[in-house]
């Protein structure tokens, strides 16, 4: 693939994804502006420019950054990068600086271009999913921990030349990264994941330490399975990506085949520096509100639309919004509490 031609891209939330995506792309060339609501993220970059640290490459790129209020003018191509419970607030932000016929890519976990279609115009928004892993460490400074799947595609999965373009930038901060004619596959398989690594969350131990317990197994198993029924009536063909074997998780599928898929994302767990996911780093460094409703609250309400029950799932929700209010404590103890709906929930199936 030849290299693109230099483009003028707006990243809207310059924090782990924005900031690892960005900093790669002006390196490669192309003229990025950030934007982002951390005043002291964004004088940072000012001053020092954008650090990229961790084990995968260590570098410094010099860019534009701005709080949203300073920003003028318009741009073709914007990167919506925000976590998924500001993507309202951040479209509708954005949208003076959208060009008419301008694309906006949402690079979030959760169906967050259905949040974006009322606000920007459907045909202006293409999805994204990633799952490389990366945490925003200081003002001006982001850890890039592994490497994951980076995918882009438009909603109704056409190849056009936007997305082709769009692809092959991408493809210059991560080389395998895929355009797919099924971005929500990919979305909702990211829902499926998503559940498990909020569980893990809810303990302290890491993302690989946690699905790898013998004792929880079951439980991740029956999560996986209520986010992947949901998916199936909604008519949703799940993608694979890092270990996360949607088919293991379909009804029919075997216990066997859903161990051998949980093994694997453990294997790829155990070789990120990122131990530990960002909904935990949220609730047990950052002490802040999850995107939990913003991701798993979707799998509810589908679920109670499509007439799917999904009482696991409902009951993680309540425990990480106790969490994020003090009323409940990181602690093995939650999976337990968890566990303890699994015999009601396996008499009903
Ligand atoms: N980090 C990871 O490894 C992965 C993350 N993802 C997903 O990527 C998305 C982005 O996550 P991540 O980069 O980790 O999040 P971060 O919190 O690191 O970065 C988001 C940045 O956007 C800022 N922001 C919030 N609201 C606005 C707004 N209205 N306008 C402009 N900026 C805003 C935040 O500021 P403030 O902090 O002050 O709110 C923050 O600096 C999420 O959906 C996440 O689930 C997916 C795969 C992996
Ligand atoms: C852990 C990770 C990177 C998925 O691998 C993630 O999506 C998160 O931190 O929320």
């Amino acid at each position: 693939m030849t290299a693109p031609e230099p483009q003028r891209l707006l990243i809207w939330g310059a924090g782990a994804i924005g900031g690892c995506i960005g900093a790669y792309l002006i390196r490669a060339g192309h003229d990025v502006t950030f934007v982002d609501v951390a005043a002291a993220h964004v004088q940072a970059i000012r001053e020092g420019g954008l650090k990229i640290v961790g084990p995968i490459e260590e570098f410094t790129v010099q860019a534009l950054a701005f709080t949203p209020d300073e920003l003028e003018g318009q741009w073709d191509t914007v990167l919506l990068c925000t976590k998924a419970q500001d993507t309202e607030a951040a479209g509708k932000a954005l949208a003076p600086h959208l060009t008419g016929n301008g694309m906006l890519v949402s690079v979030q976990n959760g169906l967050n271009p259905l949040i974006l279609n009322p606000i920007l115009g459907k045909e202006r928004v293409l999805g994204s999913f990633v799952n490389f892993g990366a945490d925003y460490l200081e003002p001006g400074t982001v850890t890039y921990s592994g490497r994951g799947a980076v995918v882009i595609g438009e909603q109704d999965g056409e190849f056009t030349p936007r997305a082709r373009r769009m692809h092959a930038l991408l493809c210059q901060f991560e080389p395998n990264a895929v355009l797919s004619p099924n971005i929500y596959g990919y979305l909702w398989s990211k829902l499926g994941y998503g559940a498990l690594l909020f569980a893990t969350a809810v303990t302290n131990d890491g993302i690989a330490d946690a699905l790898a317990r013998p004792e929880d197994r079951e439980l991740y198993i029956e999560l996986g399975r209520e986010v992947l029924r949901v998916a199936a009536a909604e008519g949703v063909r799940p993608e694979a990506f890092n270990g996360f074997d949607p088919a293991a998780f379909m009804p029919g599928a075997s216990e066997s085949q859903a161990r051998a898929s949980m093994d694997e994302m453990v294997a790829f767990n155990r070789k990120s520096a990122k131990t530990h996911s960002g909904i935990w780093r949220d609730l047990a460094v950052r002490k802040r509100r999850t995107e939990v409703d913003a991701q798993l609250g979707w799998v509810v309400e589908f679920g109670q639309r499509l007439g799917v029950p999904t009482p696991i799932t409902a009951r993680l929700v309540e425990q990480v919004h106790e969490l994020e209010d003090g009323r409940r404590e990181l602690s093995r103890s939650n999976l337990d509490e968890l566990r303890g709906l699994l015999p009601a929930v396996q008499g009903r199936a």
